[in-house]
């Protein structure tokens, strides 16, 4: 059985993903100022590991769990909504099925309330 991170089209593609998606969230001002004064490289490794190991490739992530991570920005609804818009409109353009952005945003879901800290 493939997993959502081959079918998307492995390490490349999950690269080129992020740096598209930061790309989008930093022109994105509902949500842009979160990354003011963040260190954008270091924030996308830390994403391409991260959604590599959910994606179910290679696990090297080793960052903050999902609420740990999120606590401190005080994020809403509408905050988590523009980013998984963002991301689902990136996989979009890189051609991903319905299906497999589907199941991304399921697994987005599944750390929704750990980001929201609810
Ligand atoms: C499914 C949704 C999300 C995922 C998978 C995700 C993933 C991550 C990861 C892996 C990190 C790195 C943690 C570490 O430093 O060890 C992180 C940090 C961060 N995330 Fe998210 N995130 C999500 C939603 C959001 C949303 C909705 C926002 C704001 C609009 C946001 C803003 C940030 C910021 C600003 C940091 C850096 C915090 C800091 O270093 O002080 N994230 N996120």
């Amino acid at each position: 059985m493939t997993t959502l991170y081959e079918r998307l089209g492995g390490e490349a593609a999950v690269d080129k993903a992020v740096d598209i998606f930061y790309d989008k969230v930093l022109a994105d001002d509902r949500i842009s100022g979160f990354f003011e004064n963040l260190d954008m490289v270091a924030q996308a490794n830390k994403q391409k590991k991260f959604l590599t190991m959910v994606f179910g490739g290679p696990n090297d992530y080793t960052g903050k769990d999902m609420r740990n991570a999120h606590a401190h920005l005080a994020l809403e609804e509408e905050h988590y909504n523009a980013v998984v818009e963002n991301l689902a409109n990136t996989l979009a353009e890189l051609g991903a099925t319905p299906e497999d952005i589907g199941e991304v945003a399921k697994i987005a879901d599944s750390v929704k309330d750990d980001i929201l800290n609810r």
